[in-house]
């Protein structure tokens, strides 16, 4: 095939003359790419001299950053009032008899995706051109002619792919909205992977080289044939299979979600605790992604549309963290979009197994397979300690003492010896987590140990302070899986039933609660105890209410006497907002956003105030907070009465509480980083994210109720609706609009986003301009490959964007410019 290079500058040959072939759209000279219009995006050739093989994808430039700061992004925490995704989903299989998880049903309907269509049809004509090119040259009287060409475009295709592959395979998913952006899609490929056999266990057979190629794969463990096989798998029940530690866990979940998008041609959503293991599965499922033409989709912190967009022509995987997970079932729940779910659960470590299978009513798996040995160690100080298990008994032993030559830069650096440890095994790929101040360093990649058959080593690095701990977790029992549902809860869940109209009667309520996990441990009894008094509660506060304004007597059995009344939510939430914008506009303090931040605070921020605290902080308040402070209503005789632990009267702890999130928010606003704000305001980081979350969804409420008021009552909702529809944007990030803009680089996340910012590079294009020796030096601990990956990336976004330029073009509209900068 010729690689002639012609004016498009993709190296596809001229169309002469265009013929109409396939669902393209002929290009008007004006939209011929022009290479000199590009800009100086080098990085894009389509059309390779030769590619063999597309390596592993690169791990994102920062994921070093990630993974030391995983605990920063650590996701397990517990959000408070939320039910938690299989609780969810589980409650939501038990009502409606529906079944539930790994497949959400993505109903075929007409898709709002301008952006990513208007990518591929541009891309398509150069196809349809590449097309036509061919069968003008072939001979048609050849009977091979057709087929000839057809293989010869299909090639182009993998050439594209497999050069996209090779350039920055992040580029592809790494968009504002956060989906693939699947140039595979050029050509339909769904009918060649038609006729491709289902014999690679129940996937196109393709999936068998994409395994070998990218994961070193050829042949699944016994115990994975076998899960695959089962009966729960076969008939789409849920399911819990538990394995010990790399025993291979993964690679099911993935034929599972694979098949689910190709075969079922559904949508999956994986469920991950870290932010950082969910970037590391988006880019190890990616170039599956682009060979099987699915979409992959992040949903982890600022990441992910809510409700995801619904895709006319390819399924999705959505990778998300679990407060995002829980986010997106929400919302499908909310558009009545989610339907036959089947949940699979995986984990290592389950105390309570059968507990949790009877609370999610799944088929049970379990083996204690391990592909090779493993000898677990604990570094102390400068001492090696092995883990010895002995009958059932555990023991650490000093193994060895360990010194690494460590410049003192170094030292800075690495000051656990991680890098030491991992040199001295024979590592090419260590897996390292950080969590607070213990590390695992694990030696011997799980492919290379399962391939080799070599012993693996993993190593926990723990400080003084935490041995003692360390040695109790290691002899104790597993701890059981247990109910987070308090009585916040269950308030929150019940509330949530109602408003999803899952659950509108008391009876129906308690069955919710007794779908939860609750019943594990605790009685019946209790259950109904707890069921009756949160009614109660959010009866009296006044969030749901009876129809028809029946009003139960206050010691009623709810339960019992009110079983089939019908409860709805009352305008609260409304009210709440309306009351909240009318004090505001009163006396919004303008000195900075304090004020309307606090707007967007969650009524309930499950919160226990340290009145000392809370003291200290008042007292090194400045201006803006000061005066916001006192528009509230918190003076200083209530700080005096805060320090000398009288309590306070004239106002409630509900404002208390709100304010003192909102410190918190406007903190991170100003870019403090987040363990010092954590530091400062004595709560966990886990518990600031989710705060962030609520805020910018509440945010985004605000301006649709504030719509909607302003439609019906005018006054001061409009100017508010703007106001908190640029809240709930930045709220998203919690960071300046020029680190917004470098956070749209694929795996660039704030800290990288402020490092570069830092370093001189304020804007994409500046990243675009620089040589990667030059941003490697300037910005610590970006590697040069990191660095190359990140301007690449920077350069291609132009590309885009000019490509749904042309496309406006040629349909006679204006480009929204604002949107193609989302690309
Ligand atoms: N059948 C197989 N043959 C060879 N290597 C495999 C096979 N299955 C999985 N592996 C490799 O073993 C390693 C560990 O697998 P995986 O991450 O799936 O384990 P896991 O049980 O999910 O681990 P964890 O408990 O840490 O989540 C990976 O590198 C994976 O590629």
């Amino acid at each position: 095939m010729s690689t002639r290079t012609n004016k498009t500058g993709f190296g596809f040959p001229s169309t002469p003359k265009r013929r109409r072939l396939g669902v393209g759209r002929p290009l008007k000279s004006s939209q011929i790419l022009n290479q000199d219009n590009l800009m100086s995006c080098s990085q894009l050739h389509l059309r390779p001299e030769s590619i063999e093989k597309c390596d592993s994808p690169p791990l994102p430039c920062n994921q070093v950053e990630f993974l030391c700061d995983s605990d920063v992004n650590n996701s397990i925490c517990d959000i408070p009032g939320s039910p938690g995704v299989s609780e969810t989903c589980n409650i939501l299989k038990r009502i409606d008899g529906r079944k539930t998880f790994i497949e959400l049903d993505s109903r075929i309907n007409n898709i709002q995706e301008p952006e990513i269509n208007t990518t591929n049809n541009v891309l398509n004509d150069l196809f349809n051109s590449r097309f036509e090119y061919g069968f003008a040259a072939c001979d048609k009287t050849s009977p091979n002619c057709v087929k000839n060409v057809t293989k010869d475009v299909e090639k182009t295709l993998d050439n594209i792919n497999q050069t996209i592959c090779n350039i920055d395979r992040s580029v592809l998913f790494e968009t504002k909205d956060s989906f693939l952006l699947d140039i595979s899609g050029v050509v339909d490929k769904s009918t060649v992977l038609d006729k491709l056999s289902s014999d690679f266990y129940g996937l196109p057979s393709i999936a068998k080289d994409l395994f070998k190629s990218y994961r070193n794969i050829e042949k699944f463990y016994d115990w994975q044939e076998e899960c695959l096989n089962l009966k729960a798998i076969r008939q789409r029940d849920n399911l819990i299979y538990s394995l010990p530690t790399s025993g291979g866990k993964t690679l099911v979940a993935e034929v599972l979600m694979l098949r689910e998008v190709l075969v079922r041609k559904k949508n999956a959503l994986f469920i991950l605790p870290f932010v950082a293991l969910v970037q590391e599965k988006i880019y190890s499922l990616s170039p599956f992604a682009i060979q099987l033409d699915f979409l992959v989709e992040e949903y982890a912190s600022g990441k992910g549309i809510l409700p995801p967009k619904k895709r006319r022509k390819r399924n999705s995987i959505y990778v998300a963290t679990i407060e995002k997970g829980l986010a997106l079932i929400r919302s499908l729940i909310d558009l009545n979009r989610l339907e036959g779910i089947q949940v699979v659960g995986m984990s290592a470590t389950i105390g309570n197994l059968p507990d949790l299978a009877e609370f999610l009513q799944a088929d049970v798996f379990e083996r204690q397979f391990r592909p090779v040995e493993l000898t677990e160690y604990v570094k102390l100080g400068d001492v090696l300690y092995r883990i010895k298990y002995e009958n059932g008994a555990v023991e650490i032993v000093p193994d060895r003492q360990i010194s690494f030559d460590y410049s003192e830069a170094g030292l800075k650096l690495d000051p656990d010896h991680v890098a030491g440890l991992v040199g001295e095994g024979d590592v090419t790929s260590p897996q390292c987590g950080a969590c607070g101040t213990m590390c695992g360093v694990e030696r011997r990649g799980g492919e290379r140990r399962a391939a080799a058959m070599c012993p693996g080593e993993s190593i926990v690095i723990c400080s003084g302070r935490d041995w003692g701990a360390l040695r109790a977790m290691l002899s104790a029992a597993l701890p059981p899986v247990r109910s987070q549902l308090g009585r916040a809860g269950a308030g929150s869940l019940l509330l949530s039933a109602v408003a999803l109209r899952l659950a509108t009667r008391p009876r129906m309520l308690r069955d919710v609660l007794s779908c939860s996990l609750l019943p594990a441990s605790v009685t019946p009894e209790c259950l109904d105890d707890l069921c009756n008094e949160t009614m109660r509660s959010l009866l009296k506060t006044g969030a749901l209410e009876f129809l028809g304004n029946k009003q139960p007597a206050d010691d009623d059995d709810i339960i019992g006497k009110c079983s089939d009344w019908e409860l709805i939510v009352s305008a609260l939430g409304k009210a709440a907002i309306k009351d909240d914008v009318r004090v505001v506009s009163r006396s919004l303090v303008l000195v900075g956003s304090l004020h309307l931040i606090y707007l967007v605070t969650p009524h309930e921020p499950g919160l226990t105030l340290d009145y000392r605290h809370y003291y200290s902080l008042y007292c090194s308040l400045d201006d803006e907070g000061l005066q916001c402070a006192k528009v509230l209503g918190i003076t200083e005789s209530n700080a005096v009465r805060m320090i000398t632990g009288r309590p306070i009267t004239n106002i409630s702890q509900t404002v208390l509480k709100r304010f003192y999130a909102a410190l918190i928010i406007r903190d991170l606003w100003k870019l403090v980083p987040l363990p010092q704000v954590a530091d400062k305001y004595n709560v966990g980081r886990g518990w600031i994210q989710s705060l962030m979350t609520s805020c910018s969804s509440l945010a985004a409420s605000g301006e649709r109720v504030c719509e909607q008021l302003a439609e019906h009552e005018g006054g001061p909702f409009a100017s508010f609706q703007l106001l908190l529809r640029e809240l709930a944007g930045r709220l998203r990030h919690c960071a300046h609009p020029e680190i917004e803009a470098l956070m749209e680089l694929p795996a660039v996340r704030k800290a990288r986003a402020m490092q570069l910012f830092r370093s001189g590079f304020r804007s994409v294009a500046e990243v675009a301009r620089a040589s990667p020796q030059q941003l490697a030096g300037a910005v610590q601990h970006l590697s040069l490959a990191a660095a190359e990956h990140l301007i690449s990336a920077a350069r291609v976004r132009p590309v885009l964007i000019y490509l749904l330029y042309l496309l406006s073009i040629d349909c006679g509209n204006g480009v929204d410019w604002s949107k193609a900068e989302n690309v």
